[in-house]
């Protein structure tokens, strides 16, 4: 595999607060980044790299870790931008069963799903949560898509053992052994990018034997898991009346084993403190999914509080609940939701920076998968994005300005400029574990 070094304007975050932007070098093996330093740094060991390929970034373009989506549907895709008049529980049952329950065809699922890698390629996804559909061999396509066009992926065969009008559910036993079957056949594939990950749709839809059955099978194969919780106030009320002997949708989950720090939880919108404190405690992530929670009206998360209250946060698309499928707009959906509770006196907007913290580390913590991405660090892969804030045909413009900005200040200019204005038009490249898998430079 090629060596590369970058030399330009480097940028990615180290934590919440602190966005390291500099101008220097990185340069990557075998798809793991192997050093990064100054420009000095680079030119004192220019013979070190002579038979590496040398990317001269040009001054508006720069270099950030690829984004992680921690939730979206890549069977909802063929709705997105449709049926978004409904809520939530309304929504499924009109729009989205109908939808999933189409992917018992394997040439529907693989065409689609074919699609959806893509797109979210040309995004700058370079990593992936996805609920597949109720169907074993279905979500075994979103599998080879993802293996085929190398993006890394995490891939839930959805379950659900609960009647609905369609007969989109399985019973128990058949969900159990189906779940246990489709990470065996994951497994198989021995990718090092395309993991299983067990997905009980949500308590609406599971019951308590299916739920703790299926947190047994994650324990089994040390699966990640992730649900749905405390999206919308009808949904949690209906929970907390299937589930009488809980006092929390949290509860629900937890006396079933699921809340462990291999857990992401999509929405969250409604936690008490308690459970914030409890999700903290267990190690839960949440995937934050601000246009889903606008588009059904599900409601404003407050996501400084729950960032507050230590669970870890990573940012979602939820498609098709959310009607984009890029998480770019997800930042500027969690900049503005955090924007309106602090317009209504609630919490602290968070910053751009933060936001493109949520985006990239935050996501790989969410996903436990920080010690791998996330971040540029020596030792870590290179997942990445060549970002040029003013590309052609792009949808703005460099204005020339009176005071020419200095070097710092330009590095926080594209940024902001990319992070508020941008879309897939700037972002010429894209790598996983440094492997090209968008160019357009
Ligand atoms: N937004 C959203 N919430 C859900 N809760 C259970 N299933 C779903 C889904 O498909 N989308
Ligand atoms: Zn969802």
């Amino acid at each position: 595999m090629s060596q590369l070094v970058f030399v330009g304007v480097i940028a990615s975050a180290r934590s919440l607060k602190d966005l390291n932007a500099f101008t220097g070098y990185l340069s990557v093996e075998s798809g793991v980044i192997t050093s990064i330093g100054t420009k000095e740094e680079l030119d004192n060991q220019k013979n070190k790299f002579k038979d590496f390929k040398f990317i001269h970034l040009e001054s508006n373009q720069f270099l950030m870790p690829g984004l992680i989506d921690c939730h979206t549907h890549a069977p909802q895709f063929p709705n997105i931008g449709l049926g978004l008049d409904r809520p939530l529980l309304e929504w499924l049952d009109k729009y989205t069963f109908p939808l999933e329950s189409q992917y018992s065809n394997i040439d529907f699922a693989s065409s689609v799903y074919n699609t959806v890698v893509q797109r979210l390629l040309i995004n700058g996804t370079t990593t992936a949560c996805y609920f597949g559909s109720l169907h074993k061999e279905g979500c075994l396509e979103l599998v080879k898509s993802a293996i085929k066009y190398k993006q890394r992926a995490l891939v839930g065969k959805v379950s659900m053992n609960i009647k609905n009008n369609i007969g989109y559910y399985n019973d128990t036993q058949t969900e159990l052994n189906q779940t246990e079957e489709f990470i065996q056949s994951v497994l198989e594939f021995k990718s090092e990018l395309v993991h299983p990950i067990v997905t009980p749709r949500f308590a609406v839809s599971c019951d308590h034997e299916l739920m703790c059955g299926l947190s047994k099978i994650a324990q089994k194969y040390n699966c990640r898991i992730q649900s749905h919780v405390s999206e919308n106030t009808k949904e949690i009320e209906h929970v907390l009346k299937c589930f009488s002997e809980c006092t929390t949708y949290s509860h629900v989950y937890d006396q079933c084993g699921i809340l462990t720090k291999k857990c992401i939880m999509a929405h969250a919108v409604y936690l008490s403190k308690k459970e914030m404190e409890l999700f903290a405690s267990k190690g839960v992530s949440v995937a934050h999914c601000p246009a889903s929670n606008t588009r059904l009206r599900s409601g404003l998360c407050p996501v400084r509080r729950l960032i507050d209250n230590g669970v870890t946060v990573g940012l979602g698309t939820d498609v098709s609940g959310g009607d984009s499928a890029t998480i770019l707009d997800a930042m500027r959906r969690a900049m503005d939701v955090s924007t309106h509770l602090e317009l209504l006196g609630n919490e602290e907007a968070i910053t751009w920076k933060e936001a493109f913290y949520l985006a990239t580390l935050g996501g790989a913590k969410a996903l436990n998968l920080d010690e791998k991405i996330g971040n540029f660090a020596v030792g870590k892969e290179f997942d990445a994005l060549v970002i040029d804030a003013y590309s052609k045909n792009g949808p703005t413009d460099d204005y020339v300005y009176p005071l020419p900005a200095d070097d710092e200040e330009h590095i926080l200019n594209i940024l902001q400029r990319f992070l508020y204005v941008g879309d897939d038009r700037n972002i010429v490249q894209v790598y996983v574990k440094g492997e090209i898998v968008k160019d357009n430079l």
